[in-house]
């Protein structure tokens, strides 16, 4: 099976010489919820930006769907990046629309279905939204692309511990199947229920990429103790 998403020796070293990612090679298969965990600084974003199109690696390549990331690559993927994309002065109904406009995978049903689950008032100012509503949003327009890949970048970090489990129960019921969605964060207690598999990164590299239920099997922890170990 051909792998969705390929990276072959990615190294990234910012101006001033701060190196975020060291050979990273990965690959991840289709129809997966992947978490990318590691702690603050450890290379979460980097990676995903390059994956997104967003920003070139120093070296090394990444293929999305067989093709090198670039152009074709950005509008199979869908990118829920730390800070909002949207403006203070829309409604969450504009920006519905602003994504409508801009992506021609975006589903508006999906998203107005979304909005509901999520208890967004479409009326509403997203300047006037809280920091877990806003997530909230963000993740609703991300996910109502119909999307390859799907990569969301601390979509859980601003809501409260019980919101979050209706967040959760929201992504993995509007994620679509065949498509593979990854996921960043260090909040890792509340989150690994939904995870196929992990990957532990620290210090720009690659600790440990597995199977969640394989790390139960054969290190009888949960990924959360697994993730203080690795990071102790
Ligand atoms: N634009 C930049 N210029 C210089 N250094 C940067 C830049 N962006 C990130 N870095 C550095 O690269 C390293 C990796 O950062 P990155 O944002 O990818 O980590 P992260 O795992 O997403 O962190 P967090 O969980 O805090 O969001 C850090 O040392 C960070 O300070």
């Amino acid at each position: 099976m051909e792998n969705l998403l390929q990276a072959r020796n990615i190294s990234k070293v910012y101006g001033g010489g701060r190196k975020a990612l060291h050979d990273v090679s990965l690959s991840i298969g289709s129809g997966k919820i992947i978490g990318l965990l590691g702690t603050n600084g450890s290379g979460k974003s980097t990676f995903m930006k390059i994956a997104a199109g967003l920003m070139q690696p120093s070296k090394g390549s990444m293929e999305i769907a067989g093709m090198p990331v670039g152009l074709e690559t950005k509008a199979e993927v869908s990118f829920m990046p730390d800070r909002p994309l949207t403006e203070g002065w829309m409604k969450v109904s504009d920006a519905i629309e602003y994504f409508r406009d801009f992506f021609a995978d975006f589903d508006p049903d999906k998203a107005r279905s979304m909005l509901e689950f999520m208890m967004l008032n479409p009326e509403d100012r997203v300047s006037t939204l809280s920091k877990g509503m806003n997530e909230r949003l963000q993740l609703t327009l991300a996910l109502s692309r119909n999307a390859k890949l799907y990569m969301l970048d601390e979509p859980i970090g601003g809501v409260d511990p019980v919101a979050r489990g209706k967040i959760l129960d929201a992504i993995v019921k509007f994620y679509n199947e065949d498509s593979s969605i990854i996921i960043s964060t260090h909040l890792v207690s509340d989150i690994e229920r939904i995870f196929d598999e992990v990957i532990f990164i620290r210090d720009g590299e690659i600790a440990m990429h597995d199977e969640v239920e394989n790390i139960r099997i054969k290190h009888g922890k949960s990924i959360d103790e697994m993730f203080k170990e690795v990071y102790a």
